[in-house]
């Protein structure tokens, strides 16, 4: 039998994003598993960890019945990484002090390196940029650690027991917005818990489309294809799998962008070769959405409309027993599901918060544990071509998530010609070389803020458009994209010139946490 790869546990105490550690961990070719937060040691012992990672969370430790894992972990002598709400655990535990939210920390501040003789803190700069995302601090560290790293808002962004081999961080080494998070974790990981760099996902391709093939056997499947990566590459790898046996389905809501439809339909059966069926769904989504505001009411009727959908065509072809989906991790991990126990909810993706309770088909979701940049160079291993493997993410809840609002043939009108001027303005100064690299995603949204303006010497009473162009590498982090001030300039002019209705133009500087890249 083959020896079991050195591994890392993670315990998921709820963080957004606990599971981008282990994704981390598989880039430094290490094998890790990630366990709720409360598996029992016994579970924990069956993995023979080489280390542990405990992950941020939602909740404060502080609080009466604060989520804790079991106290073997403190006791293991297996060295041990504390990130965010696992730094403030470890703290707690092992004899420091905390502080309940007067220093709270969201999004970017400036790290510096107190002790660089840290194994922690090995090859990483003096000065760097760290990602935040909390409000209780540690202000005194346990007897045996010393502190290594400050904040200007935090004074012990980290701190570290040599003999012990525990380490903990304030920030989120595990985001792609910490500039030397890869060191650091692959510090504790090779240098400190000396595990090797022997774990390959070469094969994480053919491991797939072997599950695939396992889980259906020989009945028909529909794929929900949108057009979008994700779907792209789940079309893909199930049609190696079983051929003949998929049918995708390709739904216009009528929530798409302008000219969307016909490009999809064109490029997957003439690029992909793929059975590729065309439903108009305008009118339906529309009923479904008539006269409804709240951000996740919109969502879960269309999660449902879509469903229904799927199980109306399932009945036009015979033995259908599965639906294949695009789903990634942070659809579920933002949705909140069983696969996270401790997560908060932050809003119910159409494909997995805004599934109804039964189902006819049974789901397929090959993707439901990667990233989209993993994705994308799954998609890159299946031969996809670049123009549909680097397409911009684009939700399947579509430009109803982008009115804040009632959503009608109006406000729809609206937001679409908006849109198109972002994108067509910005694809165009990144064709002219202005802009360089092509920001990660770039959209308009319509609010129901009115303001008064003046046009043509007459007063106006019109709509706020919101501009958001974000740098992200994964979607479960972002930045706002810094667009030059003459392309702001002539997609605002461009707006209020072209589209009725709007009179203002807001460009959006927040970047997530604390916002999202979606507005609803
Ligand atoms: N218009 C649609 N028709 C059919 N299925 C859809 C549609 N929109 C979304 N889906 C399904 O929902 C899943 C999740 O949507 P999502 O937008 O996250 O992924 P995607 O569209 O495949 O990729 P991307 O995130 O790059 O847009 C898709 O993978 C697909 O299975
Ligand atoms: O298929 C989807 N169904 C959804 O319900 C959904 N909501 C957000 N998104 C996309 O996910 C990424 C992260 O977005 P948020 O920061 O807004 O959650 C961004 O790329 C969003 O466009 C969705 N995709
Ligand atoms: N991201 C985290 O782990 C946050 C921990 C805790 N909820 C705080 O706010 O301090
Ligand atoms: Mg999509």
């Amino acid at each position: 039998m083959q020896a079991r790869p050195a591994t890392v546990v993670i315990l998921d105490f709820g963080s957004q994003v606990s599971q981008l550690i282990a994704r981390r961990a598989r880039e430094a070719n290490v094998y890790s598993e990630l366990l709720p937060y409360d598996a029992a040691w016994s579970e924990i012992v069956k993995r023979e960890p080489a280390a542990i990672i405990l992950s941020g969370g939602p909740e404060s430790t502080l609080g009466d019945d604060a989520l804790d894992c079991d106290p073997q972990v403190y006791a293991s002598g297996l060295p041990l990484l504390g990130i965010c709400y696992g730094m403030q655990l470890l703290a707690k535990h092992l004899g420091g002090t905390l502080v309940p939210l007067d220093h709270r920390e969201f999004g970017p501040a400036q790290l510096t390196v107190d002790r660089a003789d840290s194994a922690l803190f090995l090859g990483v700069p003096h000065e760097s940029r760290v990602w935040m995302s909390h409000g209780d601090s540690v202000t005194q560290v346990p007897p045996g650690f010393t502190p290594l790293a400050h904040t200007g808002r935090c004074a012990i962004a980290a701190m570290g027991d040599d003999a012990r081999r525990t380490y903990a961080v304030q920030f989120h080494p595990e985001v792609v917005h910490t500039e030397a998070g890869t060191a650091i974790l692959e510090n504790f990981l090779h240098t400190i818990a000396g595990i090797a760099a022997s774990w390959r996902m070469d094969s994480w391709v053919d491991d797939a489309i072997a599950k695939v093939r396992a889980q259906v056997g020989d009945a028909n499947v529909l794929c929900a294809l949108s057009g979008g990566v994700d779907s792209a590459v789940a079309a893909t790898l199930v049609a190696r799998a079983i051929g003949k046996q998929l049918t995708c389905i390709y739904v216009d809501t009528g929530l798409m962008r302008k000219d969307e439809s016909a490009g999809v339909v064109a490029a997957f059966r003439d690029v992909l070769h793929l059975n590729v069926v065309h439903v108009d769904a305008k009118a339906r989504f529309l009923a479904r959405l008539a006269g409804v505001e709240d951000p996740e009411e919109k969502r879960i009727r269309i999660g449902h409309e879509f469903i229904a959908i799927f199980e109306e065509e399932s009945k036009k072809i015979p033995d259908v027993r599965f639906l294949v989906q695009g789903t990634l991790y942070p659809d579920v991990i933002e949705s909140k599901t069983p696969d996270s126990k401790a997560g908060h909810k932050i809003k119910s993706h159409h494909n997995v918060g805004g599934l109804p309770e039964r189902m006819a088909l049974n789901l397929v979701e090959p993707l439901r544990a990667l990233f989209k940049d993993e994705v994308r160079e799954a998609g890159r291993v299946l031969g996809l071509p670049n123009a549909i493997v680097e397409r911009q993410p684009f939700p399947g809840p579509g430009l109803a998530v982008r009115i804040i609002g009632k959503v009608n043939d109006a406000t729809l009108a609206t937001v679409r010609d908006a849109d198109f001027i972002v994108t067509s303005e910005i694809d165009a100064a990144i064709a002219e070389g202005k802009l360089s690299p092509r920001p990660w995603q770039y959209f308009a949204v319509l609010t129901p803020v009115r303001s008064v303006g003046v046009m043509g010497d007459g007063r106006t009473y019109a709509n706020l458009v919101g501009v958001r162009a974000i740098t992200s590498e994964d979607g479960m982090t972002a930045d706002w994209a810094r667009l030059p001030h003459d392309l702001l300039e002539r997609i605002s002019t461009r707006i209020i010139n072209e589209v009725p209705g709007v009179n203002r133009v807001a460009y959006d500087i927040t970047s997530k946490p604390p916002a999202t890249v979606e507005w609803e």
